[in-house]
């Protein structure tokens, strides 16, 4: 029998009987303002804090909240399967942790603890490029567990080269290729505290530990972090790619490929064309372009457009259990959680992270179930209107 996720809530109502309640609120929305009382305003600032005047990370919220779901009734939905099929995956839930950057900023144990939290409930873990702990300690910590690999793809030849060595050889099946920040955009939060984590003494060990990378530095990483942080801003990514160019990753990585930040339907098509598996609809969480559209209404027009050819993500804004059942009815074939866990891994480590993953997961389980599902099979446009307001 699945996993039943919904279980949790009389899990947290039984441990009542002893006294005990939740250490965090079951309510993920208020995790941030939990966040900004608890850590400093620095990193507080770089995660919950977005583009230009905030509007894109707004509007994400919005196109979500804009839409509504129309509950149907008597439908069986007594045995609940939430598991889904992505890139050749079986995942239990139609859910995998986002690529978040140097989350040292917020615990300690950082990716280690997010990657045990999302291993623990299995769930696959995205380890981003620009994480404080390298890749091989964070494969150390999930056994065999599911695990992706985002890539910032640098200017470095020798620097992509090796990460899809590293990545490979830690047992990072699925390759996450982030297109939307070939450059950083302009964030008004970290520019108005200049802080930004990397200038800060927050290494990026990806970068600091590679062969390939310190080949480039003149001295040691510890002789000279400044150069290495410099070396690091320098190439992280590369703002002259082209679409041709996606051939020497086609080459250079195995298994699925998937392009996170395509919002246009015309992108999507080129990427199924370049022989990609998948697309991430996403802004990343409104963090690049201020002003753009919201990944939510983003997400039909590329479904129609390759729906059939690619398996469609979806992330930016996900916060409840019935955004994730919205996105699904938009297309998605499954959702990245960002900010939230990032906040969970904030306010209680690796026991955070896992409270948020199993809030979300019951939320959204409950919410199919009392919207007439036994699964995300039967979930669809039928699903949802439009709130006219
Ligand atoms: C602090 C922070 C760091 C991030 N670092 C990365 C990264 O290294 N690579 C990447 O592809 N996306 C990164 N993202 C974007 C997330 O993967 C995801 O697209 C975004 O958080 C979704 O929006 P949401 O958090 O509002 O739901 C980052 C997001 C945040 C908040
Ligand atoms: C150098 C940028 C990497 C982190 C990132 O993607 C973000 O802050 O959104």
């Amino acid at each position: 029998m699945a996993r039943h996720w919904a279980d949790f809530q009389y899990e947290i109502y039984l441990n009542g009987m002893t006294g005990a309640v939740p250490r965090l609120p079951t309510d993920l929305t208020r995790l941030e303002e939990l966040t900004e009382q608890r850590l400093g305003p620095g990193p507080v600032g770089y995660v919950a804090g977005s583009a230009g005047d905030g509007s894109t990370a707004r509007a994400n919220r919005a196109a979500l909240e804009r839409r509504r779901i129309v509950p149907r009734m008597l439908r069986d939905v007594q045995e609940r399967d939430l598991s889904v099929e992505v890139l050749g995956r079986a995942l239990p839930a139609p859910l995998a942790l986002a690529p978040v950057g140097v989350l040292s900023i917020m615990h300690p144990e950082a990716e280690s603890a997010a990657a045990r939290a999302a291993a623990a409930q299995g769930v696959p873990f995205i380890l981003s490029s620009a994480s404080s702990t390298p890749i091989e300690r964070v494969a150390e910590v999930m056994g065999d567990a599911e695990r992706w690999f985002q890539l910032y793809w640098s200017k470095d030849l020798e620097v992509t080269r090796s990460f899809l060595g590293r990545a490979k050889s830690g047992g990072f099946s699925v390759l996450v290729v982030t297109l939307d920040t070939p450059l950083l955009a302009w964030r008004p939060r970290d520019l108005d505290q200049a802080y930004l984590p990397f200038l800060h003494g927050v290494g990026t060990a990806n970068y600091f530990t590679d062969p390939a990378f310190r080949a480039g530095l003149a001295k040691p990483v510890h002789e000279d972090p400044n150069a290495a942080v410099m070396r690091f801003v320098g190439l992280f990514a590369d703002p002259g790619k082209t679409w041709p160019d996606l051939a020497f990753l086609r080459e250079n990585w195995d298994g699925p490929i998937v392009l996170k930040g395509v919002l246009h339907p015309d992108d999507a098509r080129l990427a199924a064309d370049a022989g990609m598996d998948g697309v991430v609809v996403s802004n990343h969480g409104g963090r690049q372009v201020a002003g753009s559209i919201a990944a939510a209404d983003a997400l039909p027009g590329v479904v129609r457009a390759v729906g059939d050819r690619l398996a469609v993500l979806f992330d930016s804004g996900v916060r409840t259990g019935a955004d994730v059942f919205k996105a699904l009815a938009l297309g998605a074939r499954a959702v990245l959680l960002g900010r939230p866990y990032a906040y969970g891994l904030g306010l209680d480590g690796q026991a955070g992270v896992e409270h948020v993953i199993r809030c979300l997961l019951a939320e959204f389980d409950l919410t199919l179930a009392l919207s007439g599902h036994a699964g995300p099979a039967t979930v669809g446009p039928a699903d949802l209107v439009e709130d006219p307001a």
